[in-house]
Formats: C-alpha cells, sequence, structure tokens
C-alpha cells in the first residue's frame, strides 16, 4: 500500500479525496451528452463521503452538469468544482462568475472553422466551448488540424486552450485543476489527499499531490488512449469505483 493511501485509512478526517468526472467516475462516450456516472458510483461516494473529510468532484464540466450527470446531489457533503474551479456547487447551491466576454465571438466564428470537418461537434458549455472530434472519421487527423486556428482564436478572444481526450476547448484562463485542488486542500485544512483523473487536465492535480507536501496518491484511471504516470492505475471508471468501494470497506471495518 502507498504511503498516502496509508494515511488516507488511518486519519480519513484529514482526508481530502478529489475525482474527476469524464473517464474516471463516468465511462467515456461519444455523445457528450449522453455521459452518465458508473453504475455503482453514487452508491460508493454516499458511504465515502461519510468516512472521509472531504470529497470533491473537479470537472471541465459545468458543475450542475456533473451533478445532474453523475447523481451527486445524493451524496452527502459532496462539492463540486465545475469549469476547473471557476464554479462551485455544494449543498444545493451553486456560485458561477460572470461569463468571459470572448465567448460571443468564439460561438460566431467556430462553426466556420470546423464546417469543412465531417463529424466534428460544438459542446457549447455556457462559460466554455469545447470542440469535439471523436465522432470524426479520422478523430486524430481531425484534432492536430483543428489545433493551430483553435489557439488562434483562444488567443484572439482572450481565452485558454485546454486539451483533452479528443477535444479542445476554448475556457477563462487564470485556474486549472491544480490550483484548485490546492485551494480547496487549504479550505479543509487537509492532511492527506487521493486524487484520480483520467486526461490531460487532471495531471495538473497530479503534480499538486506530489508537490503539496501531504501525503498523497494518485490514481490515474487507465484507457488506450492515454498513459499518464501515477501511483496507482486502475481499469477505467470500473476500476476507479472498485478501489473507493475498497477504502470505504477498509474505513468500515475499523
Ligand atoms: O474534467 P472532466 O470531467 O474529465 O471533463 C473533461 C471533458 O470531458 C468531456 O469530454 C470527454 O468525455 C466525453 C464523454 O465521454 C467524450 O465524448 C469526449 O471525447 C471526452 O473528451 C466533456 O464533454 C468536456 O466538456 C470536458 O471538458
Amino acid at each position: 500500500m502507498t504511503e498516502g493511501l496509508e494515511a488516507i485509512l488511518t486519519d480519513p478526517a484529514g482526508a481530502v479525496i478529489g475525482l474527476d468526472f469524464d473517464g474516471t467516475l463516468a465511462p467515456i462516450v461519444s455523445d457528450p451528452e449522453a455521459a452518465r456516472i458508473h453504475p455503482a458510483g453514487p452508491g460508493v461516494l454516499a458511504r465515502l463521503g461519510d468516512l472521509v473529510g472531504s470529497l470533491v468532484v473537479i470537472t471541465g464540466r459545468p458543475a450542475a452538469t456533473a451533478v445532474e450527470y453523475g447523481s451527486l446531489d445524493k451524496v452527502p457533503g459532496l462539492v463540486v468544482l465545475g469549469h476547473y474551479g471557476l464554479e462551485r456547487w455544494e449543498a444545493g447551491v451553486l456560485a458561477t462568475p460572470p461569463v468571459h466576454p470572448g465567448l460571443g465571438r468564439v460561438r460566431a466564428e467556430l462553426p466556420g472553422l470546423i464546417a469543412p470537418f465531417e463529424g466534428v461537434r460544438i459542446e457549447d458549455k455556457g462559460r466554455a466551448v469545447a470542440v469535439h472530434t471523436r465522432r470524426a472519421p479520422q478523430p486524430q487527423a481531425a484534432l492536430d488540424a483543428l489545433r493551430a486556428p483553435v489557439t488562434m482564436l483562444a488567443a484572439e478572444t482572450g481565452l485558454a486552450v485546454e486539451p483533452g481526450k479528443f477535444v479542445l476547448e476554448l475556457r477563462p484562463p487564470g485556474t486549472d485543476k491544480g490550483t484548485t485542488l490546492t485551494a480547496f486542500l487549504r479550505e479543509r485544512s487537509a492532511r492527506a489527499v487521493l486524487f484520480a483523473g483520467d486526461d490531460l487536465g487532471d495531471v495538473a492535480a497530479f503534480e499538486v499531490v506530489r508537490s503539496c507536501g501531504l501525503p498523497g496518491v494518485t490514481v490515474f484511471s487507465g484507457s488506450p488512449e492515454l498513459t499518464v504516470e501515477a501511483d496507482i492505475v486502475v481499469d477505467g471508471p470500473a476500476g476507479v469505483i472498485d478501489l473507493l468501494d475498497s477504502i470505504a470497506t477498509t474505513l468500515e471495518s475499523r
């Protein structure tokens, strides 16, 4: 067992368990609107919520979308930090910042940029807009071809480009999952931390787990699409849920 996991099991009241949503709690699917949490997820999270100090979902999704797709309103004490930390949902209350002014031009120009690419779709998330290539005949080629024009549009509108699994997202700059996790650890006076993720956007949170000075454990939700170094590698959302279930079971037996 890793030192970080042992610290969580020894002192669960001081633990922060941080979780990504897509690819970590919810299996990856081709339609972003069809993503839903693994069927065993809400039950396991509800048990964990009663056992550890803090449970937080940090996601690129709008917080309300993650709550809906994850049935997260059923998990006691859970906090959802959406849009990489711009939004906060807690106990049914959603706090959101103003919409970035650059998004108007992005909405106007993106359809023209993606028009030559069959199967490429836009996901308008309100405070960010994502370009998805998963359903293109050649998803990686479409992603590579769109990277430069999307990056130029982001630079011209004051937005940041967030790359992920067959997705390029234009979003407000200034936060990432690392800064968001750091602030949450401080807020909760954490004494140990676990973060589980599956995508490039989760790497910043993994780096915080390694550098924050607390006993910590990184969990990578593995798939054939991406490899990221972590203390524990599990097989997709089913593997993440199994790990969380075993943590809950161990804590319940103590
Ligand atoms: O931080 P996350 O919770 O992991 O959100 C990151 C992005 O996830 C979603 O896209 C990914 O999942 C889709 C549904 O399985 C999949 O079709 C897509 O290829 C993936 O990139 C979401 O749609 C994005 O808005 C999030 O930014």
